[in-house]
């Protein structure tokens, strides 16, 4: 049996920055349980269980109060862990799913009525085997009508030749972990420069502003804090911030969520941008009935 990884801590400390009440935790997953919702056979790791219990205690521990849970590539296609996640969390949960682009429009509705509220495209080749753009549009053209999203997830190096499918897409696009930018290039660097020419392309293209534990190396995270806080000064109606546990594939590198929840106050320093990147903008994207 292959060993199971785990790349979350039982024992995060608590942050000392206390999220504002409503705050929302915009990037989480949940892995299984295993022996009720079974790993894709595609996957390209193989977790441990990390289901909405914990999901939750460790919400509880950070001081948030909502979570958007975003199938995992672990979970290829099949949404049902996320949507019993959803479905057991009182209405504090809503989740953005992986479909088959062969999808019919009776289950996209089945998905809008299980908290649903977008589709993530993935263009990582360690967590995909293919990423059919065509195909990747027409579902974008077909959830609009529901209010969706589109979650989209590259690196940098391929934002560029992302351009073209991008401009394309009908709905608001979220862009996850700002594209995997090199943030020891700084605030000004290409990468960030890059990224930028593509949020000033569109009034509608948001990003989150998470995972310092993938994107710097260094202990303190300083490189990650010093090139983001601009962007959330610069963007702050279009940004969203997540944990990402239970932290898929980081188990050599384990991060403490505690600290992760602490570099919220580095790149949003003012309780007016702390607000707008937990509460106000996340709000409106995900639960906006309630707006
Ligand atoms: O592995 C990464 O670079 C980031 C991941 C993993 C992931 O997206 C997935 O497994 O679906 C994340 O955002 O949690």
């Amino acid at each position: 049996m292959t060993d199971r990884i785990r790349s979350w801590t039982d024992t995060p400390s608590r942050p000392h920055f206390t999220p504002p009440p409503g705050a929302v935790d915009a990037h989480c997953h949940v892995f299984g349980p295993m022996a009720q919702f079974p790993f894709s056979p595609k996957a390209k790791y193989l977790p441990q269980d990390a289901g909405p219990e914990m999901l939750f205690a460790l919400r509880r521990h950070l001081g948030l109060s909502r979570n958007v849970i975003v199938q995992a590539s672990c979970h290829g296609t099949d949404n049902a862990a996320t949507l019993h996640a959803i479905a057991v969390s009182q209405g504090t949960c809503r989740g953005v799913a992986v479909v088959d682009p062969a999808i019919d429009d009776a289950e996209l509705e089945r998905l809008h009525d299980g908290g649903i509220r977008g589709v993530r495209f993935n263009f990582l080749k360690r967590l995909v085997d293919d990423a059919p753009k065509d195909r990747f549009l027409d579902v974008a053209h077909r959830i609009q009508h529901l209010g969706w999203h589109v979650v989209v997830y590259f690196e940098a190096d391929l934002l560029e030749e992302m351009r073209a499918f991008l401009d394309a897409i009908p709905t608001p696009i979220v862009i996850d972990h700002m594209g995997r930018p090199d943030v020891t290039q700084g605030p000004e660097g290409p990468d960030m420069r890059a990224f930028r020419r593509l949020l000033d392309s569109r009034p509608d293209i948001w990003t989150k502003v998470t995972c310092p534990d993938r994107l710097s190396t260094i202990p303190g995270w300083n490189d990650f804090a010093k090139a983001v806080a601009p962007l959330v000064a610069d963007y702050p109606d279009r940004v969203l911030w997540g944990t990402d546990w239970p932290h898929p594939n980081m188990e050599k590198s384990i991060p403490d969520d505690g600290l992760i929840t602490d570099m919220i106050p580095r790149i949003a320093p003012s309780t007016a941008l702390q607000h707008k990147l937990l509460v106000a903008n996340p709000m409106r994207l995900y639960w906006p009935e309630e707006n």
